[in-house]
């Protein structure tokens, strides 16, 4: 069972403090929301727990195992990271493009084997984009090219899943089928965690959602414990009315409140 566990993890990036003394732990099977303002060190935590940015001072620990202590291909086995608007630079096919999660299983893009070939198929159509394996990654839209990047990684078939702003440059419908990909990667079994700014979607789809504040971890809670009106005026700094609805809870933001 895969874990991700940050212990008083706090990191540095130039001036910055960016996280300080977060204390963490994601289960399997739960798909977790990181919710905050901007620059709040929502990044910065993925990119730690995925093992691409050390710790300035703490740990994280996957299943046990400082993550930056494990060799890249087994990293990427386990973890599969999206970052924020990502960008592909070469004009390869889009399935080519999906078929590189497979490189950390030694699989080649161009001679993958039927599991290869399987997964990559299945990660195309998880997220709507059947029928444009031969289409040039280059000359896609934005949301398209974001569906491209997060097939990629679900065609690693990582039992851990890290998406950075994986809904931003969708459509209505396609964050919601993003949205439900992710939520049954977890109910299969795989430990999911999304940034996402849209709340309402947030409160929606989250078993717990991350609250971070200028660094500092202010919530790990299921969503009605951490979508309260009183919180998200103090971290966001906006008005929002907060209701339950028969689909689960219904964020909607207001106003902006004046600044402190
Ligand atoms: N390379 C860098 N050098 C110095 N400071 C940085 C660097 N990258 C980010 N920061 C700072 O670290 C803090 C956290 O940044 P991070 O990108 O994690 O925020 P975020 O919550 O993901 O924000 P957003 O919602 O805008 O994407 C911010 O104050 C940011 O200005």
């Amino acid at each position: 069972m895969t874990e991700l566990v940050a212990r008083s993890l706090s990191v540095r990036l130039g001036r910055n403090q960016a996280l300080a003394g977060i204390d963490l732990a994601l289960a399997p099977g739960r798909l977790t929301v990181v919710v905050g303002p901007n620059g709040a060190g929502k990044s910065t935590l993925l990119r730690a727990l995925a093992g691409l940015l050390a710790p300035s001072s703490g740990s994280v620990l996957l299943s046990g195992v400082p993550v930056g202590r494990l060799r890249a291909a087994e990293r990427a086995r386990s973890v599969a990271y999206l970052p924020q608007n990502g960008q592909v630079a070469w004009p390869l096919p889009v399935a080519e493009v999906v078929a590189l999660g497979r490189l950390p299983h030694g699989e080649a893009p161009g001679a993958l084997p039927p599991e290869g070939r399987e997964a990559v198929a299945a990660a195309l159509a998880a997220v709507g984009l059947r029928g444009f394996e031969d289409r040039p990654a280059t000359e896609l839209s934005g949301g398209e090219r974001a569906r491209v990047l997060l097939a990629r990684a679900l065609a690693t078939r990582a039992p851990a899943i890290l998406a950075d702003e994986p809904i931003a440059a969708l459509d209505p419908r396609h964050e919601l089928v993003v949205l439900d990909v992710l939520k049954a990667q977890a109910r299969a079994g795989a430990l999911v965690v999304a940034i996402m700014h849209n709340l309402t979607l947030a409160a929606r789809f989250a078993d717990e959602v991350v609250l971070l504040d200028r660094g500092r971890l202010r919530a790990h809670a299921p969503p009605a414990e951490v979508f309260t009106e009183a919180r998200l005026a103090e971290s966001f700094g906006i008005a929002a009315h907060v209701a339950r609805e028969e689909g689960g809870l219904l964020v909607v933001a207001d106003r902006p409140l004046p600044e402190p």
